[in-house]
């Protein structure tokens, strides 16, 4: 389940990477060019795709054969110069799917660690202790040890402890793949908000369609060492000819949408491209105004040949069919066009037929449900 805010406004002196590698480990053969600029950049791709490799690059903890990696236009590696600076030279910021806490060490003296190591960059810009306290909402554990914070929290001292080493880019791997769904939540709205104010690239990896919705400015998708596609999550995930990537039992689409005022029935209207929908919750961040992005899957969107009657005019929403594909389980994933996006309705092979399914017939989708976090 997903909600997702606006993508950051680009900052004009605000670091970027740029990167053009290429790279054999075994049978596996990279070649990728990706630019990340402000924001978060999501790598997302099938297991052995390449995406840990790539982030591994930037950091330093592997070397291309060949190939240029820059951020903000300060070059880390270039093959053919023969430069290679080493990791703890990259001003790279770099968090684990384990927090990776000292455990001897306070919070506050774990934050500080990495400041230490960074003390030749800090300038007046740099971040702050009580600034990155404030902004992970860690202030209160500054003086307690990681063996008694939740898995929640030392994600958070660990995002921290990356900040205050004042990088010029952020990697993540799969951050939040360690947490359970309630401590995802959690986490969410501090990745955003990191996301927002901190003006740096964030290189993120995650198979979690939820995180690429709630997260994401952009997508690199990744296959087999190759960038396939690079776009906007409600532009890929809409895509038909990225259904062997986007799809699966996970199959949806992702849609834009900015909240609206509760209604007198305690619904909250969420305004898409595709028409309006009616949720009961929303995360508790995301206040009128907020701009979010909903995942309906695609199991949970019934079609229908007529204007539904009967039926209270809920997430009713008008399209026409533009694609159906055949799924290995004999059900057909279909693509409706509605006004200006894009939603996918998983049906059966009887429904198909039933409803003459074709690409150009005019259909309602009933959406059943939406998505907007990880714990809903
Ligand atoms: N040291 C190595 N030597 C040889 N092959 C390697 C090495 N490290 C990784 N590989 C191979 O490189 C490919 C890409 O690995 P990578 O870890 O980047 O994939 P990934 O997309 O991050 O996968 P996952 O989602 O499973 O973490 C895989 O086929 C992997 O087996």
């Amino acid at each position: 389940m997903a909600g997702s805010p606006p993508p950051p406004p680009p900052s004009l002196d605000a670091p970027s990477l740029d990167m053009d590698v290429a790279l054999r480990q075994g049978a596996f053969d990279l070649e990728a060019a990706v630019t990340a600029g402000p924001g978060l950049t999501v790598l997302f791709g099938q297991s052995g795709s390449g995406k840990s490799t790539l982030i591994d690059l930037v950091a330093g903890l592997r070397r291309p054969d060949r190939g240029r990696i820059a951020v903000g236009g300060v070059p880390l590696v270039d093959t053919a110069s023969g430069l290679w600076l080493p990791p703890h030279r990259r001003r790279v910021g770099y968090v684990f799917q384990e927090a990776r806490l000292l455990p001897h060490l306070t919070v506050r003296q774990n934050l500080l660690y990495g400041r230490w190591f960074a003390r030749r960059h800090l300038t007046v810009e740099a971040p702050t202790l009580d600034s990155v306290a404030d902004l992970l909402g860690i202030a209160p554990l500054l003086a307690r040890r990681p063996a008694g914070l939740s898995g929640g929290e030392k994600a958070r001292v660990a995002l921290g402890r990356a900040l205050l080493a004042a990088p010029r880019i952020l990697l993540m791997d799969e951050p939040l793949a360690a947490l359970d769904e309630s401590r995802k939540a959690e986490i969410l709205p501090y990745l955003e908000r990191l996301r927002d104010q901190v003006g740096l690239p964030i290189l993120y990896v995650t198979h979690a369609v939820a995180e690429v919705a709630r997260l994401a400015t952009t997508v690199v998708m990744l296959d087999q060492g190759r960038v396939r596609a690079v776009g906007a999550p409600s532009s890929l995930w809409s895509r038909p000819d990225l259904m062997d990537l986007t799809g699966g039992a996970e199959a949806g689409s992702l849609l834009d949408a900015v909240v609206g005022e509760r209604t007198g029935d305690g619904l909250i209207p969420l305004d898409t491209p595709a028409g309006r929908i009616l949720v009961p919750h929303l995360p508790t961040e995301l206040a009128p105004g907020s701009r979010t992005r909903l995942r309906i899957p695609a199991r949970d969107v019934l079609l229908s040949d007529r204007a539904p009657q009967g039926l209270s005019a809920l997430n009713i929403l008008p399209g026409v069919v533009s694609d159906v594909r055949l799924e290995e389980d004999g059900s057909r994933v279909v693509r409706l066009d509605c006004v200006g996006a894009t939603v996918l309705a998983r049906v059966t092979g009887t429904s198909a037929a039933a409803l003459a399914i074709a690409p150009g017939r005019p259909l309602w989708a009933i959406v059943k449900a939406v998505a907007l976090d990880p714990a809903t």
